[in-house]
C-alpha cells in the first residue's frame, strides 16, 4: 500500500535534490567563473542523493524499481543505507570541503578580478574615449575622403567631358623607338576619322598619315623634343576621307622622379580654318602691298597704324616713317577739312564715305585721289579704327579736264565751242536781266573760205581760222565771248551793251580787222566776212532764239554780197521758211522726176561745126518753175544728195547721146559736170564705166568737167582718177579755169584735154583789160600744155572774133545757142547748124 504522505515527502525531497543538482549542473555549465575545484565531487554527492531518493520513491511503485525487478529489496535497502546515501553525503561533504575554500579564493579572486575589471573598465572607458575620438577622426577622414572621392569623380567626369567635347585630341606615347601611342582620346575619330586603336595598334600609323612634304620636318622636331623637353609644330594630316587637315601638335616630355624620360603627352588641334585664314591674310597682304592704291588704317585717335607700299610711295615716306604719323600729314589742309567735317562723321554714321580728295607728297605735291573711308566697329558697336583706300586719279582728272576742254573748246583755235557758247550766252542773258543792259550776238562767217580750203589745202585753211580767231579776240573785251561753231562760223557774245548801235560798231571793227591781209604758209591773201547780229531781248529772250536770229541775219548778210553786216528783223524769218521748204522739195525732186537736162552745143571755132554738147541740169519746180543749178546745186551738196542726182545726170546724158547716135545724128561728145561729192567717191571710175557700159555710149564720146578746186582738194587721188578716165579714153575738161587756185606745177601732171574759160572772164574781157590778159594767158597756158581751150558764155560776135583771133579752139554760149531741151537740141543736130564764123571774121576785116 502506497503511503502517499511518505511518497509526497520523498518526491519533494527528491525534487529538491534534483533541483539543486540541476542548478549545480546549470551553474557548472554557465558560470565558468565559479571555482571548478570540488565541484564535480559536490555534483556527484548530490547525484547519489538524488539517485537514493529516486529509489525511495520507486519503492512505492515496484514496477519501476530496478531492484524490485531483481526482487531483492534488501539489497536495495542495504545499498541505500550503506552505500548510496552515505556515499552521497560523503561526496557532498568532500565536495563542499574542497569547493568552499575555492569559493573563498574565488571571492578574493573575484575581488581582484573586480579591481581588474574596474581597471579594465577604466581602460575600456579611456579606450572607448580614444576610440570615439579615433572614430570621429576616422569619420572626418572618411568624409574628407568621400569629398576627395567626389571631387575625383567630378574631375574625372569633367576630364571625360573635356576629352570628348574638346576640339583638342589628347594623346600619350612611349618615349623612344617609334613613339608608340599608349593613349589617344576618343574625339580623334571626329577629327581625323580614325579610331584611337588605329594609332595605338600601329606604331607607324601617325607618321604614315602626315603629309609627305611635312614628314621630314616633323621627324626632326620630334627628335629635338628629347633635348628641349617640349615641342610644337604644325603639319598636314591625311583624314580618312583623303583630304588633308592642318594640325597644331604641342607635346611635352614627362620625366620620372629620377629625371628619366617617361612618356610624351600632347594634344592636336585642327587649325585648318586658321591656316586658311592665315593663307587668305597672307594673300590679302600680298595684294595690299601690290596694290597701286594708297591703303592704310588708323586708330580711333587718327594715328596711322599701317600704310601699304603704294601709300608710302604716294606720300614719299618709308613704311616706318608713315606708321605712327597723324593721318592729317597724308592729305593737304583743304582735304583734311573735307575728311574731318564730312568724311569721318559720315563713316561713323553709315560705315563708309567716298569722295574726291588729295594726297600730299612729302615734297608738297598734291595727288588727286578718289578716297574711300571705312569705319570698323567692335562687337559692342564702338568705332575701333578707320581704314582708307585712295586711288590716284591724276590721269583720270587730266583726262576729265581734257574731255571738259574738248567738250567746251574748239581744238583748232582754242575758242569756246557751241557748248560753252550756249552756257556763256545763258549767263550773259541772266546777267543782262539783272543789270538791265543788252547782250549782242554776232554770227560771223568767212566769205569764200571753202575756196581757200579747197584750193590751198586744209593746212592753210586751219592756219587762217587760227589767225581769224586771234584777230576776233583782239576786237572785243576780255569778258566778251568769241567762239567757233565749226568750219568758218564764229559767234561773238558782247555783254553789258549800251544800245544796239554798239554791236554794229564792233561788227565793223571786226570786218576791218579781217580785211587786213593774211600771210600764211608762205602765201598772202585777203578775206572778207559777213556778220549777222541779234540783240537781247529784242530778237530773242533765250540763248537758242538769239543764236537762231543771228544766224538768220547772217544768211541775209551773205545773200546780200560779201563783207555785209545785217541786224535781225522779224521779216527775215520768212526767208528761212522758204529755204526749209526748198530743202524738203529738193529731197523729193529726184523721185518725183522733177529734174531735166538741157543741152548746150560746143562749137569748133575752126570748122564752125558742133563738136560736143554740155548737159546742164534743171529743176522743174511745180510752183517755182525752172530753178537754175546755181540755186539748188549748193543746197543739194549741203543735203548730201548730189552724188545720186549726179549719177542720174550722167546716165541720162549718156543715154541721150547714145539715142542720138542710134538715130544717125552726128557723133558728138557729151560733156557732163561732176559735183564735188561725186568726184571724191572712191569707186567713181567704176561707176562711170558701169554707166557707159549700161547705156552703150563709147567712152571716147564722154567728156567729164571738173573744177580746179575739186582737183586741188586731194591732188594725188584726183590725178589717179583722171588717169583712170584717160585710160578709159574719156575726155577731161577743167571748168571755170582761172577762178580757182590751181598750181601750175600740178596742172601739167593732170591728163587733161581741155581748159574751159569761165563766162565771167569772157563777159568782162571786152571791158576790163585785166580779164583780157587773163583770157590770153589761159589760152597761151593751155596751148603750152597741149590742151584745147573752150570759151564759155560767148554772147557777142566781138567776143567770138577775139577768141577766134587768139587761137581759142572751141566756144559755147548764147551767141550760138542757149541750153536747149533734148527735143530742140535734136532739131539742131538734124539741121547740122553751123557757127557763122566767116561772116563774123569778114565783118571785122
Ligand atoms: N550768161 C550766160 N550764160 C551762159 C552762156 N552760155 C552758157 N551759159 C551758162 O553757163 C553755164 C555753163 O555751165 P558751167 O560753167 O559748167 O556751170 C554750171 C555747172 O557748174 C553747174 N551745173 C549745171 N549742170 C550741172 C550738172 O548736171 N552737174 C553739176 N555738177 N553741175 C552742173 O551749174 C553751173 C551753171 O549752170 P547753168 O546755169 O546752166 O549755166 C550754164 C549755162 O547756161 C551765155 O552766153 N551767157
Amino acid at each position: 500500500m502506497i503511503n502517499f504522505i511518505d511518497l509526497g515527502s520523498e518526491i519533494f525531497r527528491t525534487g529538491f535534490l534534483l533541483a539543486i543538482f540541476g542548478y549545480l549542473l546549470w551553474v557548472g555549465r554557465t558560470r565558468r567563473s565559479l571555482p571548478p575545484r570540488g565541484w564535480n565531487t559536490l555534483l556527484s554527492g548530490f547525484g547519489l542523493l538524488v539517485f537514493g531518493s529516486l529509489l525511495d520513491i520507486t519503492d512505492e511503485f515496484e514496477a519501476l524499481n530496478p531492484f524490485f525487478i531483481v526482487g531483492n529489496t534488501h539489497i536495495q535497502a542495504l545499498l541505500e543505507k550503506v552505500v548510496i546515501f552515505p556515499l552521497g553525503y560523503l561526496l557532498l561533504l568532500l565536495g563542499l570541503m574542497r569547493w568552499m575554500p575555492a569559493v573563498h579564493g574565488l571571492s578574493r579572486e573575484v575581488e581582484s578580478r573586480k579591481q581588474v575589471e574596474r581597471a579594465l573598465e577604466a581602460t575600456v572607458e579611456t579606450r572607448t574615449g580614444e576610440l570615439k575620438a579615433a572614430n570621429l577622426a576616422l569619420a572626418e577622414e572618411v568624409a574628407v575622403r568621400r569629398q576627395a572621392q567626389e571631387f575625383l569623380e567630378i574631375t574625372r567626369a569633367r576630364l571625360e567631358h573635356l576629352l570628348t567635347a574638346s576640339p583638342a585630341v589628347i594623346y600619350c606615347c612611349k618615349v623612344g623607338g617609334n613613339y608608340v601611342n599608349t593613349f589617344v582620346s576618343e574625339n580623334v575619330q571626329a577629327l581625323v576619322g580614325y579610331k584611337p586603336k588605329d594609332f595605338i595598334e600601329d606604331s607607324c600609323f601617325w607618321i604614315n598619315h602626315v603629309h609627305p612634304r611635312d614628314q621630314e620636318r616633323v621627324a626632326a622636331d620630334l627628335g629635338a623634343l628629347l633635348q628641349r623637353g617640349k615641342a610644337c609644330y604644325e603639319y598636314r594630316f591625311r583624314h580618312q576621307d583623303g583630304s588633308y587637315l592642318w594640325i597644331h601638335d604641342e607635346l611635352q616630355l614627362v620625366r620620372d622622379a629620377d629625371g628619366q624620360p617617361l612618356e610624351i603627352v600632347g594634344y592636336w588641334v585642327d587649325i585648318t580654318d586658321r591656316k586658311r585664314v592665315e593663307q587668305r591674310q597672307q594673300r590679302l597682304s600680298v595684294i595690299l602691298e601690290a596694290s597701286t592704291d594708297f591703303v592704310g588704317f588708323s586708330d580711333n585717335e587718327g594715328i596711322a597704324q599701317y600704310v601699304n607700299q603704294a601709300g608710302c610711295r604716294l606720300a614719299g615716306m618709308t613704311a616706318e616713317e608713315a606708321v605712327g604719323q597723324p593721318i592729317t600729314v597724308f592729305t593737304p589742309d583743304w582735304a583734311n577739312i573735307i575728311i574731318q567735317n564730312e568724311g569721318l562723321p559720315a563713316a561713323k554714321r553709315q560705315g563708309w564715305w567716298r569722295g574726291e580728295t588729295a594726297l600730299l607728297h612729302r615734297e608738297g605735291r598734291e595727288i588727286p585721289v578718289s578716297q574711300l573711308i571705312l569705319a570698323h566697329r567692335t562687337s559692342e558697336g564702338e568705332v575701333e579704327f578707320f581704314s582708307t583706300v585712295a586711288r590716284d586719279i591724276s590721269e583720270h582728272k587730266a583726262y576729265e579736264s581734257q574731255l571738259e576742254y574738248q567738250a567746251n573748246y574748239d581744238s583748232l583755235t582754242g575758242l569756246p565751242n557751241r557748248n560753252l557758247l550756249q552756257d556763256r550766252l545763258e549767263h550773259a542773258i541772266a546777267h543782262a536781266r539783272r543789270i538791265r543792259q543788252g547782250v549782242a550776238v554776232l554770227f560771223l562767217d568767212l566769205d569764200r573760205f571753202k575756196m581757200v580750203n579747197d584750193s590751198l589745202g586744209h593746212d592753210v585753211g586751219d592756219a587762217l581760222l587760227k589767225a581769224v580767231a586771234e584777230r576776233l579776240r583782239g576786237c572785243v573785251r576780255d569778258e566778251d565771248t568769241v567762239s567757233r561753231l565749226g568750219g568758218d562760223e564764229f559767234v561773238l557774245v558782247l555783254e553789258e551793251l549800251r544800245g544796239g548801235e554798239m554791236s554794229r560798231l564792233i561788227a565793223n571793227k571786226i570786218l576791218a580787222a579781217l580785211q587786213a591781209p593774211f600771210a600764211l604758209e608762205g602765201q598772202t591773201f585777203r578775206i572778207n566776212a559777213s556778220v549777222g547780229i541779234s540783240l537781247f531781248s529784242r530778237d530773242g529772250k533765250d540763248a537758242l532764239t538769239l543764236l537762231k536770229s543771228a544766224d538768220t541775219a547772217l544768211h541775209w548778210a551773205k545773200a546780200q554780197g560779201r563783207g555785209c553786216i545785217r541786224s535781225y528783223t522779224s521779216e527775215m524769218n520768212a526767208q528761212v521758211v522758204e529755204r526749209l521748204t526748198m530743202e524738203q522739195s529738193l529731197r523729193q525732186a529726184l523721185e518725183r522726176e522733177e529734174f531735166v537736162l538741157q543741152y548746150q552745143p560746143i562749137m569748133d571755132l575752126q570748122t564752125g561745126s558742133m563738136v560736143a554738147v554740155e548737159a546742164l541740169l534743171r529743176w522743174q519746180h511745180p510752183q517755182l518753175g525752172v530753178v537754175p543749178p546755181a540755186k539748188f546745186i549748193p543746197l543739194a551738196e549741203e543735203l548730201g544728195i548730189m552724188p545720186t542726182v549726179g549719177e542720174w545726170v550722167l546716165r541720162t546724158a549718156c543715154l541721150q547721146a547714145r539715142r542720138w547716135q542710134d538715130a544717125g545724128l552726128p557723133m558728138l561728145t557729151m560733156s557732163v559736170n561732176l559735183s564735188t561729192q561725186q568726184f571724191i567717191q572712191v569707186d567713181l571710175t567704176d561707176r562711170v564705166a558701169h554707166i557707159l557700159d549700161e547705156t552703150g555710149l563709147p567712152p571716147s564720146c564722154l567728156a567729164i568737167e571738173i573744177t580746179e578746186s575739186q582737183i586741188m582738194q586731194d591732188v594725188e587721188s584726183a590725178i589717179a582718177s583722171l588717169r583712170a578716165f584717160k585710160e578709159m579714153k574719156v575726155h577731161l575738161s577743167i571748168d571755170d579755169f582761172g577762178t580757182g587756185y590751181s598750181s601750175l606745177i600740178h596742172l601739167k601732171r593732170f591728163p587733161l584735154n581741155r581748159l574751159k574759160i569761165g563766162k565771167d572772164f569772157i563777159h568782162d574781157f571786152t571791158k576790163t583789160p585785166e580779164d583780157e590778159t587773163i583770157v590770153l594767158a589761159v589760152i597761151s597756158l593751155a596751148h603750152s600744155l597741149g590742151l584745147k581751150v573752150v570759151a564759155e558764155g560767148v554772147e557777142t560776135e566781138e567776143q567770138l572774133r577775139f577768141l577766134w583771133e587768139n587761137g581759142c579752139e572751141e566756144m559755147q554760149g548764147h551767141y550760138f545757142s542757149r541750153p536747149l531741151p533734148a527735143s530742140e537740141m535734136e532739131v539742131l543736130l538734124q539741121e547740122n547748124r553751123q557757127l557763122p564764123l566767116r561772116s563774123a571774121y569778114q565783118s571785122y576785116h
